[in-house]
């Protein structure tokens, strides 16, 4: 594991811990799951399926978007045609709050991920109890054993899983014991923070043809969503430079449809 990742998920096990005897009745009751794979599938058979991620800030770019408006953005991520959200939870990192997630979720009909670091199995519970339709494993964060167990306890609670791997030996130990489907590829490196979408270019090969690859991080353009294409690749995650466009909806349709 990366020294980084490694402390933030430190950090996250310390929050978790302060978290679980609160318990989750704090949280509103949970309106129904709604299907964030099959939302991504449904679009990727037409085109192309984007979740569009709302990020305040990231831990190498600081603030990335001063006017910070979890509910409008999440309506202009819809009007601008996004299959599916993506919400960073995550404080000490991404500046991010479940309130967000909430909000966003609450200002639309997309299917949201909670973007956060799971290290816990509880952290499901929590994730479906303030409203989320997914949950992310990151296989760089986890043992074998405890990503399975995240993966069950999501399943438990009907939530689809992105399992998110960036290299060749993560890509093999995702496929070889989790069940999800859903697989992204994250282009950034996570001890230089350097994206290379030549990342996913690389483990697209890998996918069996029953798996649903995104291509998360880095994407900026229309342009390079096609070079993704080119691999076989349809579903994006996408935060940064749609959150820095003053047009969110604009700039969601342009992604898309060039
Ligand atoms: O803002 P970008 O470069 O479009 O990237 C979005 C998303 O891929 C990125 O935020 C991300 C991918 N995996 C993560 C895990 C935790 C926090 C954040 C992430």
């Amino acid at each position: 594991m990366t020294d980084k990742l490694a402390e933030i998920c430190a950090t996250k096990r310390v929050e978790v811990a302060a978290r679980k005897p609160q318990g989750l009745a704090r949280w509103p009751a949970p309106t129904p799951v709604r299907g964030f794979e099959a939302a991504l599938r449904a679009k990727a058979a037409d085109g192309f399926a984007l979740i569009a991620e709302i990020k305040k800030a990231s831990p190498s770019k600081g603030l990335i978007r001063a006017d910070f408006d979890p509910p409008a953005h999440a309506r202009a991520y819809q009007a601008g045609g996004a299959a599916c959200l993506s919400v960073l939870t995550d404080a000490p990192y991404f500046q991010g709050h479940e309130d967000y997630l909430i909000a966003a979720r609450t200002a639309c009909d997309l299917p949201v991920i909670r973007k956060d670091f799971m290290v816990d199995p509880w952290q499901c519970a929590e994730a479906r109890a303030m409203g989320a339709d997914a949950i992310l494993i990151i296989v760089a964060a986890l043992e074998d054993a405890a990503m399975v167990e995240i993966e069950t306890a999501a399943r438990e609670q009907g939530l689809d899983v992105l399992v998110e791997v960036h290299d060749e030996a993560e890509m093999e130990r995702a496929l070889g014991h989790l069940r999800s489907k859903l697989v992204g590829v994250n282009n950034r490196n996570l001890k230089t923070f350097e994206v290379d979408l030549a990342t996913t270019e690389r483990l697209a090969a890998m996918v069996p043809a029953d798996v649903l690859l995104v291509c998360e991080s880095g994407i900026g353009s229309h342009a390079d969503c096609e070079r993704m294409a080119a691999s076989g690749v349809r579903t994006f995650l996408v935060g940064e430079s749609l959150m820095r466009q003053p047009d969110v909806e604009a700039a969601t349709r342009a992604l898309l449809l060039g």
